[in-house]
């Protein structure tokens, strides 16, 4: 089977399901897909993510559907398929492997977190490369060895970023990076509920960018919260804490300062483009006209001096007629971009 494409069979056709079976399928994988609801199923095939599973027992099982079900989905699988190795994709880890653990066939189970997804749900949001250059953690949890490296064929084959912990260091993390995030986000945005539309409608791009996730359906949050109580708790308490710290404080500018700068030094942790260590990129930021074309045009200008684009931002203001449009380039080039771009007429706002 090394040197085949393992045959795998997912069990849940949403977003993350979907997509997994959109890009191996491409790669050439034989993919069969199922999910408990039929319409999902449906549509799951005619987007390409898998075919009908059929008689043959699978290799490889990979579940992916909520995380309050995924423990028993896993324990299932183990049972049916005596054969195959089963691995999941839900966000918290240590739940779904004791539950793989108790059966007595923990040997074939390794757990797997592929870090993205997005704020819709369903297969019609699946994309097949939804996971490319993206972190996939991988949980052995005392698996066999064979049965780690055909788990570990899924993020290559998606091209992803592998990274193996176990999987109570990976349920402390995610609270941190993903979960108390999520609960944080939601808490900023529902405090706008005080405010009358015309005062929301004030907001500038610091509230989008920390609200976005805010969007979210709470179903799989809910789920999340209940499995990782304990490290989203935890984090939770961090929060409150630095909080009421500030609330408390006798000189509240210098307890804002001290949280300013305690959070730029964690910030710049954050790893940047393609997953790599946060480039310092230099912005060049031009007042773009709100009109059709304008965008392309800057873009061409900026490709006529062949500076490479490695970020962008745009920031509409909601009164004007321009958007303030930020190219991240390689500092080294800034200076160049802006004289060029200057000389085609347009103005720059800052750089
Ligand atoms: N949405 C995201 O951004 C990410 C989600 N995950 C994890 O991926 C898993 C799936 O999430 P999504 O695809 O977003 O959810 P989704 O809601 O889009 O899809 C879940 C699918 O599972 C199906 N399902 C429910 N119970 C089932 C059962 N017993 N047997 C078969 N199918 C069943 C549902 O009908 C649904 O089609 C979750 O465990 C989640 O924690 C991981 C990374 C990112
Ligand atoms: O956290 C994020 O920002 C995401 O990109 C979406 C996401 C949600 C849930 C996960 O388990 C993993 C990733």
């Amino acid at each position: 089977m090394s040197d085949t494409l393992p045959r795998t069979h997912i069990v849940g056709a949403g977003l993350i399901g979907a997509s997994i079976g959109i890009g191996l399928s491409a790669e050439g994988w034989p993919v069969t897909i199922a999910d408990a609801d039929a319409q999902a199923e449906a549509l799951a095939r005619s987007i390409g993510a898998g075919g009908p599973l059929g008689d043959h027992a699978p290799d490889l099982v990979i579940v992916a559907t909520p995380p309050s079900v995924a423990g028993a989905v896993v324990v299932h699988a183990l049972q049916a398929w005596p054969g195959a190795v089963v691995t999941d994709v839900a966000s918290v880890k240590a739940p779904i492997a004791e539950a793989a653990d108790a059966t007595g066939h923990g040997a074939r189970y390794v757990g797997s977190h592929p870090m993205a997804g997005r704020e819709l749900s369903g297969g019609l949001a699946a994309q097949g490369d939804l996971f490319k250059a993206r972190p996939w953690v991988i949980c052995p949890n005392g698996a066999a060895a064979a049965a780690v490296e055909l788990v570990l064929r899924v993020p290559a084959a998606l091209q992803c970023d592998v990274v193996t912990m176990e999987a109570p260091a990976h349920d402390a993390a995610v609270a941190r990076v993903s979960h108390a995030p999520q609960v944080a986000a939601s808490a900023v945005a529902a405090a706008l509920g005080a405010l009358h539309s015309d005062d929301v409608a004030l907001a500038g791009q610091g509230l989008r960018d920390v609200t976005r996730i805010a969007g979210s359906a709470p179903g799989m949050w809910a789920d999340i919260a209940r499995l990782n109580r304990g490290h989203l708790v935890e984090t939770l308490d961090h929060i409150i804490a630095d909080l009421e710290d500030l609330r408390e404080s006798d000189d509240i500018g210098e307890a804002v300062t001290d949280l300013i700068e305690r959070g730029r030094f964690e910030v710049a942790r954050i790893p940047g483009k393609h997953g790599g260590a946060t480039r310092d990129w230099a912005g060049v930021t031009v007042i773009v006209p709100d009109e059709p074309g304008h965008l392309l045009k800057l873009l061409g200008d900026t490709a006529q001096v062949d500076v490479n684009v490695e970020d962008i931002t745009i920031e509409h203001s909601p009164r004007q007629p321009v958007g303030l449009t930020t190219l991240y380039v390689l500092p080294s080039r800034a200076a160049e971009l802006v004289a060029a771009l200057e000389s085609q007429g347009w103005e720059i706002a800052a750089s």
